[in-house]
């Protein structure tokens, strides 16, 4: 422990490089307004931005308090203990921050199992480009959207639409509700996209547990894992968006139905909460932060290309959309910020609906931007079309 003795009545903060001198002092101001107790800072290794408080019973009103005053996403910890001499303050901090990440499921990685399942990747997509100024650094950025067809058989899909009790001739009023929870993030607010037949949270819950979702979840799991060198996949956990917003959404599109345009999430948006505290706050692909992606299957036995209702892409800088087709066996992997809408099935269609299920992931690959989706794009939409200075760049 650096720093030497302190006065009495003074305890320590530890602050790791990550959090610059002003914001430090702000930290030791913000202790004083709302513990009443005067800290020293010392500094400690760790690749986390992160201040671990001495000797603190309870952190939460300190860190609804930093909240409010408006700072920066950083993580705070308490150690129960008092610091003495031979104490190894880097070592509790490292032990508090993997804490943290285990109790709120920031890193817990998702369950994989080898599969036969061979598949091709039918659409490959890049829409909505932008430059993105983050971190002092300056890049041009895409979304990607991509098909890929082959990773769900038919008994997979036959036991999905049963954990889901969805009849494929017409909605189960018994288990599906007009205007249930619409799962969607517009901006800062959780927001209506259309009225929708909905599962309740409950059946979210227990259909999220099922064995078929699980075999869904491990083959996509081990499709992002032949993707990446390296890559941690995990669901959005409780602590990025609460607990309205979870790791799994189905939909039951039928003919009349309307649907807006609404993006799923976006890292950049996220209200401050554990999530935010431990990750910060970054554009979704900005390099070796996490990336919020949606997988989205049609779970039908069949589907004629007359009944319509493909899942549409906006491309908001220029008007332009893209749709992709709904399929039996097929994924659709999107990152969470791209604008896109459900369309209702045509009158062909009859009483039959659309059935989707859509898991939220969250993509961390050390160091760089993970992938869904094999590089360069097929198909390049709209704003997504590099502009001459970004080629010259690259
Ligand atoms: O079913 C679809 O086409 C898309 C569903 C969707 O976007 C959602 O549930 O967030
Ligand atoms: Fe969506």
């Amino acid at each position: 422990l650096s720093g030497g003795s302190v006065p009495q009545g003074v305890r320590r903060v530890a602050v790791s490089d990550g959090v610059r001198q002003p914001e430090v002092d702000a930290l030791i101001n913000a202790a004083r307004d709302c513990v009443g107790v005067s800290y020293a800072s010392t500094r400690i290794d760790n690749t986390r931005r992160c201040a671990l408080f001495e000797s603190l019973d309870d952190i939460e009103p300190l860190i609804e308090y930093w909240d409010e005053i408006g700072g920066a996403p950083l993580l705070m910890l308490a150690d129960d203990q008092s610091w003495d001499d031979s104490c190894n303050v880097t070592a509790r901090a490292a032990a508090a921050v993997d804490k943290f990440a285990a109790q709120h499921a920031l890193l817990k990685s998702l369950s994989t199992r080898p599969t036969a399942a061979k598949h091709v990747v039918a659409e490959n997509v890049a829409i909505d480009g932008s430059y993105v100024d983050h971190g002092g650094d300056r890049w041009f950025d895409t979304s990607r959207v991509a098909a890929v067809d082959g990773l769900v058989d038919e008994a997979l899909s036959a036991s999905l639409l049963k954990a889901m009790r969805a009849r494929p001739d017409g909605v189960d009023k018994r288990s599906w509700r007009r205007g249930a929870l619409r799962d969607v993030v517009d901006g800062e607010s959780l927001s209506s996209a259309g009225a929708c037949w909905g599962l309740s949270s409950a059946r979210l819950k227990s259909l999220y547990a099922s064995d078929a979702v699980m075999e869904l979840q491990s083959r996509i799991v081990a499709y992002l894992e032949r993707c990446n060198d390296e890559v941690l996949v995990s669901a959005l956990p409780e602590a990025a968006l609460g607990d309205a917003v979870g790791p799994i959404a189905a939909n039951a599109p039928v003919h009349g139905d309307e649907y807006g345009w609404h993006i799923d999430a976006d890292p950049m948006l996220l209200p401050p909460g554990p999530f935010t505290d431990f990750f910060g706050r970054a554009p979704n692909r900005a390099p070796g932060c996490p990336r919020f992606v949606s997988a989205l299957v049609y779970p039908v036995p069949e589907w004629q290309p007359d009944w319509g209702a493909p899942t549409e892409f906006l491309d908001p800088p220029t008007g332009e959309t893209i749709a992709i087709e709904p399929r039996p066996g097929r994924v659709v992997f999107l990152d969470q910020d791209v604008s896109h809408r459900v369309c209702a099935p045509t009158a062909a269609a009859c009483s039959r609906p659309r059935y989707s299920l859509v898991m939220k992931l969250v993509l961390h690959a050390p160091g760089a931007v993970a992938r869904f989706a094999p590089d360069p794009p097929d198909t390049v939409v709209g704003s997504a079309r590099p502009p001459a200075d970004a080629i010259d760049a690259s």
